[in-house]
């Protein structure tokens, strides 16, 4: 007798706005169609009462909410977590986000990245400290040490003279700015898929303009925020001509990043350095960022679920293997990210 097939259920838990934005009725059903059910986790109720899970989804914070998952891990040791809590962490420090990026090994040829010159300040003495901030060239961004997805966290301010830094509120982490024609670039990393959009950014600041600016200007989420004043409007109407980065060149960092950080989810910026012309500077790093503002990401993510459900099929029978020989075995989504890669690589 012919069964029906297989249904996988991924349990996804979301903060409401998330939810809204991420989860379109075009996604639900898409995936409904491959054999996928998208089932919300009530964050009211304990997470050990809900499922079961052939996939966990999440972007929540908290205490609590990790001890629940360490404790999902431990009593289904064979469902992946997408991703592991310990290796999202890494994203809501802006030190720390960044540092992975310089760490990268990967053949510079034609094009070439790093990061911005920065440091980090810690309390408010430090910002009258010339040996502390006396090598940044200005204008800098000063930006909060955290970024954990707290509207404060994306408040940011450009800062043109060092007498400005004074008001300033640590921890935070003072970003040299880098001109670049007012075009940002976002790309977004599910699993192996890359794609990378433009979006608008800070115009240029140019040496007058920094002569006769005054303090700082504080601003927040600038690529989603709508353009009303006309001269914006002839600034960005170059956007649609900006030259977009060679896809192999940002799909190599995609890749890197992705195996030094063991996520899955994230997108990151970067900005093309006006005065090199060739070299790209990665300023942030998000994890699960706004998918639904990716063209065909209904698809994308329904490739990556029925990637992780069915890869982990067959893992089942290898778990179950690995268990009966040693109890402590456990299958992590680093896992998963690698073996999707070295499936990939061996053809
Ligand atoms: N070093 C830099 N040089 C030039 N522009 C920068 C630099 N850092 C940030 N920017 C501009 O400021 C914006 C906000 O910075 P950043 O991306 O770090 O903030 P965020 O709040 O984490 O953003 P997101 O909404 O992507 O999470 C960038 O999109 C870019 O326009
Ligand atoms: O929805 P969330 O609150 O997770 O917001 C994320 C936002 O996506 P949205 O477009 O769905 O708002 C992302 O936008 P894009 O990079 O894709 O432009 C980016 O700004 C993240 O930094 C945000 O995450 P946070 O840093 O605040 O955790
Ligand atoms: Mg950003
Ligand atoms: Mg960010």
């Amino acid at each position: 007798m012919a069964g029906n097939p297989r249904r996988f259920t991924v349990g996804y838990a979301l903060a409401p706005k998330k939810q809204q934005s991420f989860i379109q009725p075009s996604l639900v059903e898409l995936a409904r169609r491959r054999g996928i059910d998208l089932v919300p986790i009530d964050g009211t109720r304990p997470l050990a009462e809900q499922g079961p899970f052939d996939c966990l989804l999440h972007k929540l914070y908290g205490e609590d909410w990790k001890a629940q998952l360490d404790d999902f891990a431990t009593r289904n040791p064979g469902v992946p977590i997408v991703d592991p809590p310990l290796a999202i962490e890494r994203l809501h420090n802006r030190i720390s986000m960044l540092q992975v990026v310089s760490e990268l090994e990967i053949p510079q040829n034609r094009e070439t990245f790093g990061i911005p010159s920065q440091v980090v300040i810690y309390d408010s003495g430090t910002l009258s400290n010339s040996g502390v901030v006396g090598a940044l060239r200005f204008p800098v961004i000063a930006k909060p040490l955290v970024a954990d997805g707290s509207a404060k966290s994306h408040k940011m301010s450009l800062v043109f003279h060092r007498d400005a830094l004074l008001k300033l509120k640590p921890p935070l982490v003072l970003q040299e700015f880098v001109n670049h024609g007012g075009v940002i670039f976002k790309v977004y990393v599910v699993g192996d898929y890359v794609q990378c959009v433009k979006r608008k950014s800070l115009p240029d600041v140019s040496e007058e303009k920094l002569e006769c600016s005054e303090g700082s200007v504080t601003f927040s989420q600038v690529s989603n925020m709508t353009t009303q004043d006309p001269t914006e409007v002839e600034y960005y109407m170059h956007l649609d001509e900006a030259e977009m980065p060679p896809l192999s060149f940002v799909t190599e960092i995609a890749k890197g990043l992705r195996q030094a950080m063991g996520l899955c989810l994230f997108n990151f910026d970067v900005i093309r350095d006006v005065k090199v012309g060739n070299h790209y500077v990665v300023i942030d790093i998000n994890y699960f960022p706004g998918y639904a503002k990716m063209p065909c990401y209904e698809n994308v993510l329904t490739d990556f679920f029925w990637n992780i459900v069915h890869e982990n099929k067959g893992q089942d029978a290898e778990v179950s293997a690995i268990s009966s020989n040693d109890k402590d075995s456990k299958l992590s989504v680093g896992n998963h990210c690698k073996m999707a890669e070295d499936m990939e690589n061996d053809g």
